[in-house]
């Protein structure tokens, strides 16, 4: 077993803790707690892979550096607030962010490439972030109202300096003037969420370099020529910084056993703005209510907040209200994909968490231990006891997903 400084975050209620824990422990990981978030851990054993563990599999952990846990609870986002992300692939901040405004609140998260864009939506799937909502633009180019979004964090394209300990190449693709062409767009990118940004509004302006000029160069640009304020940021515990602008917070990568960032909070000052809305614009393909939802599935509709699905394409996406009120007509975006739809037929993944009841009840299936996980998961069937074609599946009180009834046999099939 080797020792190991990785980090992960668990992606649970407060009440699901316990059981994250146990299903890691069940399988030999050991870990311990960080002062600076209840949810972020430090790994001290792997027997095998982290990212093969069930707790993984089954989108219960997300394995991320500590450091890059920092710019999400650094914008420290309001329980309910709508986010913007603008540089958001592979979603490791989204994620983290979605569960900082919880169910009620909403992230839209822009990335501008095609593939990382795909990346970004199967993380936010895989991690149950339904309350996340995506894009792809050139964030200089967001269709956005200006002025009206109280929350930005610009995770902005960087050298990656303080990655160098796991990656290399970072310091020699981006050596001396090569950082050029990245400082013109962080200031572009500056430059647009500074636009966006509500009066009283906050943007974290984060790298994970160590480059001055892409760090309190820019923030230097963003004071003197984009009307913004540094607010300070206070230290995170458990992390040494090394000198930096006054406010701001350049983590020491080999002091805090962690990578090298850098993070800056902006602020425009005036007061709040009043949200505008619009008059529900129409959406490219069919409408199921959640009543519709609850008819043709069977299931619960998933979450609190009022919300729709819509069928385009052969896929059923869940639609928050809240964005069809606040994103304007001329975005194009895509809510969270929950399965297949044809015709009037809807089906929803299976492995997605969302839709399985918060307790079992009667039928479903509860699993203990971890060896008959295992068993499902590498193809074994087991004895059937669920309705309507599946049986929801638990380990303890934690939601897996539904596993497929055959004749009197169940078995797992995440297609
Ligand atoms: C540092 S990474 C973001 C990491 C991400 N926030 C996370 O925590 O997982 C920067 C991202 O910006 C994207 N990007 C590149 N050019 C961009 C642009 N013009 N506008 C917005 N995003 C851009 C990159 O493709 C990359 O995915």
């Amino acid at each position: 077993m080797k020792n190991t400084h990785r980090s992960f975050r668990l992606v649970c209620a407060p009440k699901q803790v316990a059981d994250v824990e146990a299903l890691l422990q069940a399988e030999g990981f050991s870990f311990h707690g960080e002062e600076f978030f209840d949810g972020a851990r430090v790994l001290t054993g792997e027997p095998i892979p982290l990212g093969r563990s069930l707790a993984a599999r089954f989108g219960y952990i997300y394995i991320q550096d500590k450091s890059s846990m920092l710019p999400p609870l650094a914008l420290a986002p309001a329980r309910d607030a709508v986010v913007l992300d603008l540089c958001a692939s592979p979603g490791s901040k989204t994620g983290l962010l979605s569960q900082l405004v919880g169910p009620g609140g909403m992230v839209l998260a822009n990335e501008p490439s095609p593939d990382r864009l795909a990346t970004l939506r199967a993380n936010m799937r895989h991690l149950g972030c339904f309350n996340v909502a995506t894009c792809r633009y050139e964030g200089q180019r967001l269709p956005l109202r200006e002025g009206a979004w109280p929350w930005i964090l610009l995770d902005a394209p960087c050298s990656g300096w303080g990655t160098v300990e796991k990656n290399p190449a970072a310091a020699r693709m981006w050596s001396g003037k090569k950082t050029v062409p990245l400082e013109v767009l962080q200031r572009e990118l500056l430059r647009k969420a500074a636009a966006l940004l509500a009066p009283g509004g906050r943007l974290l302006y984060s790298t994970c370099t160590t480059n001055r000029r892409e760090n309190e160069d820019q923030v230097r640009f963003a004071v003197d020529h984009l009307g913004l304020a540094v607010t300070e940021l206070p230290p995170f515990a458990g992390f040494s910084f090394a000198p930096s602008l006054p406010g701001c917070l350049l983590v020491d990568g080999a002091g805090s056993a962690a990578q090298g960032f850098f993070l800056a909070c902006l602020t425009r000052p005036g007061e709040d703005a009043v949200e505008e809305e619009n008059s529900f614009p129409p959406l490219p393909g069919a409408i199921v209510s959640s009543a519709q939802f609850r008819a043709r599935t069977g299931l619960d509709s998933g979450p609190p907040s009022p919300h729709e699905f819509l069928c385009t394409g052969g896929r059923a996406y869940l639609i928050l209200e809240k964005a069809r009120r606040l994103f304007p007509e001329t975005l194009r975006w895509q809510g969270f994909g929950v399965g297949k739809a044809a015709g009037a037929s809807l089906s929803v993944d299976p492995a997605l968490r969302l839709f399985v009841p918060p307790e079992p009840d009667g039928g479903a299936l509860v699993l203990d231990e971890v060896p008959p996980i295992h068993a499902l998961l590498s193809g074994q069937s087991m004895p059937s006891g669920g309705t309507g074609g599946r049986r929801a599946m638990y380990y303890r009180s934690l939601p897996l997903g539904f596993l497929t009834v055959k004749g009197n046999r169940c078995l797992w099939s995440d297609r």
